[in-house]
């Protein structure tokens, strides 16, 4: 099916609301992107834009009329008049082709491989992720999902219950389930990316242990461990329901937040949780730590 995609020129704080709004107007994948040249979601979708800020893309069905969509989205003036966007017409073999063509197996500290489902595994006694992220984001190649992959190396084993906040492909459930988890929980926003965990869940022989939920049908459950790596903006805001998962003694990893806003981030969740310290990959840190209250 031919795609169309609009794309909006964000604050880095509005992205989520200007996402949230382009599901509620019929996108089927939203993408974000700061705006410098590093794209925050993958698949890449079609060009990068040197545009300031975050840049929101939602993907739409080509037969979808977008005036509407921009309508709604000036009326609700979350962004500032005039509204920067940019309309691009997509084939399915474009954004298809452009990652699976630069993504190979990448190995995530000392045993944790992610290999695409179309190439050789090179190390079949390692563990090995199957991975065909669809339109999901979750490669591993974003330095975001690549530091809690490497987490998860060092500290994922035997789990008791994961819940995967934001679980785009479902990378991180699924590796660690792989690593021993007994039950995960995945929750996104996009259904997309939920079908896409259930997919890679079942290439990866955990259908049975991972169940996906939308936000608003999410579960209480309690978990020895949670990961999010959404942007720091939901991570501040949801910091009450994420927290609520940990269970005493479990460990909460946090990812997708700049170095800037990493002290604002540990706020949310103080008292709570007891921070390690913090780790850097380029402009992007990861948070974990232990609920010691
Ligand atoms: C950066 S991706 C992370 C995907 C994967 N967990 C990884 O580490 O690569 C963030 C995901 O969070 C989802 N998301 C964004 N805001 C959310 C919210 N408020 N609640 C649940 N999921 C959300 C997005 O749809 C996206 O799939």
């Amino acid at each position: 099916m031919p795609w169309i995609q609009l794309t909006l020129s964000s604050t880095e704080d509005h992205a989520p609301q200007v996402g949230d709004m382009l599901m509620a107007n019929g996108a089927q994948a939203v993408t974000y992107r700061d705006g410098a040249d590093n794209p925050i979601f993958e698949p890449p979708l079609g060009e990068v834009l040197m545009w300031q800020h975050t840049l929101v893309t939602g993907l739409f069905d080509a037969e979808v009329d977008l005036k509407p969509v921009i309508a709604n989205l000036e009326k609700a003036k979350v962004l500032p008049a005039p509204l920067q966007y940019k309309v691009d017409g997509l084939e399915d073999k474009d954004w298809e082709r452009e990652w699976m063509d630069n993504f190979h197996p990448i190995r995530f500290g000392e045993r944790l491989w992610i290999c695409p489902t179309w190439r050789d595994i090179p190390e079949p006694d390692a563990v090995n992720i199957l991975l065909d992220p669809g339109m999901a984001f979750g490669t591993g190649t974003h330095p975001t999902t690549a530091m809690c992959l490497r987490w998860l190396d060092q500290h994922g084993h035997s789990h008791n219950e994961v819940v995967d906040f934001g679980c785009g492909s479902g990378i991180l459930g699924i590796a660690a389930l792989k690593l021993g988890a007994r039950h995960a929980i995945g929750i996104d926003i996009d259904r997309q990316a939920l079908i896409a965990t259930q997919e890679n869940a079942e290439r990866n022989g955990v259908a049975g242990k991972f169940d996906v939920y939308l936000p608003t049908e999410q579960p209480t459950a309690k978990a020895d461990l949670v990961m999010a790596n959404v942007l720091a903006g939901p991570l501040r805001e949801l910091a009450g329901t994420i927290l609520n998962y940990v269970d005493l003694g479990g460990s909460l990893v946090l990812s997708g937040i700049l170095k800037r806003q990493a002290e604002d981030v540990m706020a949310a969740y103080t008292p709570g949780i007891t921070f390690d310290p913090i780790v850097v990959e380029g402009d992007w840190v990861m948070l974990s730590g232990k609920r010691t209250q």
